[in-house]
């Protein structure tokens, strides 16, 4: 018996037009693990998550689901997963709790198991009290919370969640979490998530992959990431370009291991508290004081940003723009 819940190995997936999706990327997520996806917008996260759910062909390279190859058995495949897209047709007309009994009843459920089942899901996603009210009437929180739970009907092994959290303030993503988090500890679901969120990817799974058009640039933990960019990182910003360009020049003694970007100096070095009042000192000598500075230890966004000399929050935050409400 293979331990593995997922093998990808040098998956391509292009679309009509020549477009690369998907060029060639391989990994493997373990029973049990939370595995996260991690990239900007557009960079085949989405792509991946419908190979492996068996809703789009690969266009070469070997997949294999809960030991299923996804070209030969997505029968055996969709009965082991459970997957929560980003776009789901819910009718508004319905109530929480018959949404969750048809979905029961469609996985060959009784009567009377699938209202069972509906209860027992309502009270582990904490929508118990708002049951029987009609999802049209539902929160953006709410909704989320509810696609999480239809997909859960059939106990799957490995479920599968296409940022489910994307353009949902901070409470309802927590709410998410924790729902998740209980999900992957307590009944051993392996999870494979994609998502936007640093922090997301940060706080929940226990190995990332960090994804940008089409090719995985980074993978490891949370912490193995964050090591191999090194100790502490010093963002100072300027008034100008040439400032930020100049203050590289003149900090270059401290560091050669740096990005600029639109006027934001990012310096990577050892003992990061020590060195800075002395760059300062030296800034402000040179006439060229920065207007904010920050230190810190390394974030996914620094990883991020050393392997593809972009930042990955901008992008995030761009797309965030229609934040639902609770
Ligand atoms: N059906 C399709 N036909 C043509 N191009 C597609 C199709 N689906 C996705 N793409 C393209 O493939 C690339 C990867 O898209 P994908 O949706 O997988 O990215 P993503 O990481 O999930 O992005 P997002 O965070 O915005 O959902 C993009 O350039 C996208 O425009």
């Amino acid at each position: 018996m293979s331990n593995q819940a997922i093998v990808v190995e040098d998956l391509v997936k292009t679309f009509k037009g020549d477009v690369k999706a998907v060029q060639g990327i391989s990994f493997e997520v373990e029973d049990g693990e939370f595995f996260a996806f991690l990239g900007p917008n557009g960079a085949g996260k989405s792509t991946t998550i419908q190979v492996l759910t068996t809703l789009l062909n690969p266009t070469s390279g070997s997949v294999t689901v809960s030991g299923f190859d996804v070209g030969k058995d997505p029968i055996s495949i969709r009965r082991e997963i459970g997957v929560a897209l980003q776009e789901t047709g819910i009718d508004p007309s319905l109530t929480g709790r018959e949404l969750l009994e048809m979905q029961a009843r469609l996985f060959g459920f009784s009567k009377h198991d699938a209202k069972n089942r509906a209860q027992e899901l309502l009270d582990l996603i904490h929508l118990a009290e708002d049951g029987d009210r009609k999802v049209g009437k539902y929160s953006g929180g709410m909704r989320r919370r509810l696609d999480l739970s239809l997909c859960l009907v059939h106990r799957p092994k490995i479920l599968f969640l296409d940022e489910p959290t994307t353009g949902l303030d901070p409470y309802n993503r927590n709410a998410i979490w924790d729902e998740i988090r209980t999900l992957n500890r307590e009944f051993g679901t392996t999870i494979f998530l994609t998502t936007q969120y640093l922090e997301e990817a940060d706080q929940l799974a226990d190995r990332i992959s960090i994804i940008n058009k089409g090719k995985i640039v980074a993978s490891g933990s949370s912490q193995q990431l964050k090591k191999t960019v090194g100790m502490d990182v010093i963002d100072l910003s300027f008034q100008q370009n040439e400032d930020a360009e100049k203050a590289k020049e003149v900090l270059s003694s401290w560091t050669k291991d740096y990005r600029l970007t639109n006027g934001e100096l990012t310096l990577y070095v050892d003992n990061g508290a020590y060195l800075l009042p002395d760059m300062v000192r030296k800034l402000d000598k040179e006439g060229i004081p920065p207007i904010s500075l920050n230190l810190a230890p390394p974030t996914l966004d620094d990883v991020f940003l050393q392997v593809t000399g972009e930042h990955l929050e901008e992008k995030a935050v761009i797309k965030q723009e229609g934040v639902v409400s609770p």
